[in-house]
């Protein structure tokens, strides 16, 4: 992780001293038990994630991850007010598959309930959008309703990257693995996830370019699901996308900047 940018750095080492506080609130132990009790509700069962995805391609639509995101460490505040259970509607209302809920504080102003308030106002599968580093928030995220969690490449050694995903497995979710380059995505391509999603955002700079995506998809065998993420604003990158045979989206600040989240889905997908 010698050239990990220094932004994800920051990130990164914050997330480690978050475990820590965190596990000493509430214990591990606790968080299991939380996920057990809740097996019996029937709105807490994982909602298939990935299954939701493949099934809006088979059927010749784009399958849209809509993201729920106040604000990024580059952009700053995108939405205000911010009413997640809102925007959860509006979203679905528009036709996205799955939503992705922002869950960290420090650098993206989100939160576990923001989570939860989607979650609970839809019928759409959410994956917890994080940067996980350790088990203890692989088990938080399914003790919060998440149907998948995020594993960024970059941001984790490849023992500890096929431990996440195993637990994640375990406890029914989905994940989707996220890589911006071709080193990272030869170590992707080790886990036998359907759903790989590609950044089109540069950590090291924050710049964009759709191009990142066209560039790696040769590499990527057919029996996966392409999620291309970031960057995307306009009807003519999404027909890019789909004349690349590009049919999943995750976006994010289009849709946060809309007054109507949902109508700006529509507006790009239909
Ligand atoms: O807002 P955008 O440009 O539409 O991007 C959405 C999403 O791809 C971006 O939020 C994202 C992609 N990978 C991440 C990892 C952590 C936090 C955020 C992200």
């Amino acid at each position: 992780m010698s050239d990990t940018p220094t932004i994800l750095k920051n990130i990164l080492q914050r997330k480690y001293e978050e475990v820590e506080e965190r596990s000493s609130v509430i214990s591990l132990a606790n968080l299991e038990q939380q996920i057990k009790d809740q097996a019996r509700d029937n709105d807490m069962k994982p909602r298939g994630f990935t299954n939701v995805m493949a099934h809006s391609i088979a059927g010749g639509l784009s399958a849209v991850i809509a993201e729920i995101k106040k604000a990024s460490p580059s952009k700053g505040l995108l939405r205000d007010p911010f009413v997640p259970a809102e925007i959860a509607k509006s979203y679905q209302y528009g036709g996205a598959s799955c939503l992705s809920v922002l869950t960290d504080a420090d650098f993206f102003q989100g939160h576990e309930d923001y989570l939860k308030a989607a979650r609970a106002a839809c019928s759409l599968p959410v994956i917890r959008k994080d940067f996980m580093v350790d088990p203890y928030q692989v088990f938080e995220a399914r003790a919060i309703g998440a149907d998948c969690i995020l594993l960024i490449v970059s941001a984790l050694e490849d023992a500890q990257m096929l431990e996440l995903n195993r637990i994640a497995h375990k406890l029914g979710m989905d994940v989707l693995v996220e890589v911006h380059d071709g080193d990272e995505l030869e170590r992707a391509l080790k886990l036998d996830n359907r759903l790989l999603g590609i950044n089109n955002r540069n950590l090291h700079t924050f710049e964009v370019s759709l191009d990142n995506t066209y560039e790696l998809l040769r590499f990527i065998p057919d029996n996966r699901i392409v999620v291309t993420e970031s960057g995307i604003h306009t009807r003519d990158d999404v027909k890019a996308m789909r004349d690349h045979n590009v049919f999943s989206f995750l976006v994010g600040e289009t849709f946060m900047r809309a007054d109507d989240p949902g109508e700006k889905l529509k507006e790009l997908f239909s």
